[in-house]
């Protein structure tokens, strides 16, 4: 079986406050985002390992640790799946705010339900992905969401953002979550993001924040140059992306995103959503 993880982007982000588990509240709006890695499940026989072939983009850490492989063994804990061969191939830049590992745990789970036709429903692979990072959950259904708590309860949305072009922007620095948290002070949202992401696109430059963006900022300059050219070049809302260090520009109405000059290392998806 052959699925297609995709990222996602955080259309403002509230940091609300701290939870006795350690982990912090937030508010903020995900939409899946189809800058996507490849992820190949496949059976072999009864007696044979489970494997973990990775390519492309060099994924840190111990592959024993890869959220892939996490979620095969969280569910053969509980169905006694048979032995898996599994292949990533790793496009979707890591430390970007773009959710690509949480991508994988969910599609893993995803595509192991129904290869072995084990037949969870969603409210059961959430309870799974939310194991596997607070992100994780949101792949499992994958549509555009208010997400509150730890950013694993949702709320559906309507809002339709397809056929918008949209240029994401990784300058090649891998922010980690925890660090990104541990400069973030939790305070009551300045807006209600439901009803600012209502209004028209052009509006949400004043009204949708992320409190990531407000604080990374002036450690990494560079976060705020991209935001600026992005901006310069026509966008009508630009933002960092989670907790980064990617940095993406919404263009309604037009075809493609206009080319930036950008240094040749950054790495650079244009598309319409
Ligand atoms: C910031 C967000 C916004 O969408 O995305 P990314 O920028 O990572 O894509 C998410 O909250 C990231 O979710 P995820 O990447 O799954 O985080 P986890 O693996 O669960 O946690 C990594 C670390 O982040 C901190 N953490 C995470 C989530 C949360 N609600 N409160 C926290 O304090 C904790 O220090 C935790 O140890
Ligand atoms: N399949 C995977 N893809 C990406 N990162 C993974 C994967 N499995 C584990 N990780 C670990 O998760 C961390 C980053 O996760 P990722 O979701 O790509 O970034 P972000 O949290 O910025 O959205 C990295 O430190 C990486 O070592």
């Amino acid at each position: 079986m052959l699925v297609f993880p995709n990222a996602k982007l955080n259309l403002g982000l509230y940091v609300t406050g701290q939870r006795p588990d350690g982990f912090r509240n937030l508010e903020s709006v995900f939409v899946p985002l189809p800058w996507c890695d490849a992820l190949e499940v496949l059976p072999t026989p009864e007696g044979t390992e489970t494997t973990l072939a990775l390519t492309g983009i060099p994924i840190p850490g111990d592959p024993a640790t890869n959220l892939c492989r996490r979620a095969y063994e969280l569910l053969r804990a509980d169905f006694n799946l048979p032995p898996v061969q599994l292949h990533l191939h790793k496009v979707v830049p890591i430390g970007a705010g773009l959710g690509g590992g949480s991508a994988d745990a969910a599609f893993a789970l995803r595509a192991l339900n129904d290869l072995f036709q084990l037949n969870l429903p969603n409210e059961k692979l959430q309870a799974y992905a939310r194991q596997l990072g607070s992100d994780c959950a949101f792949f499992v259904v994958n549509k555009p969401v208010f997400a509150y708590e730890k950013g694993d309860v949702f709320e559906e949305i309507s809002l339709d953002l397809t056929g918008t072009a949209c240029k994401v922007v990784y300058p090649g620095l891998h922010i980690s979550t925890a660090e990104a948290y541990a400069r973030v002070t939790a305070a009551a949202p300045r807006h209600d993001l439901r009803q600012a992401l209502s209004q028209p696109l052009e509006t949400w430059r004043n009204t949708v924040s992320n409190d990531f963006e407000d604080a990374l900022t002036p450690i990494y300059p560079v976060l705020g140059e991209i935001k600026q050219q992005l901006y310069a070049a026509g966008a009508a809302y630009a933002s960092l992306s989670g907790s980064g260090s990617a940095v993406y520009g919404l263009f309604p109405g037009q075809e493609l995103p206009p080319k930036l000059e950008l240094p040749a290392q950054y790495l650079v998806w244009d598309a319409r959503l």
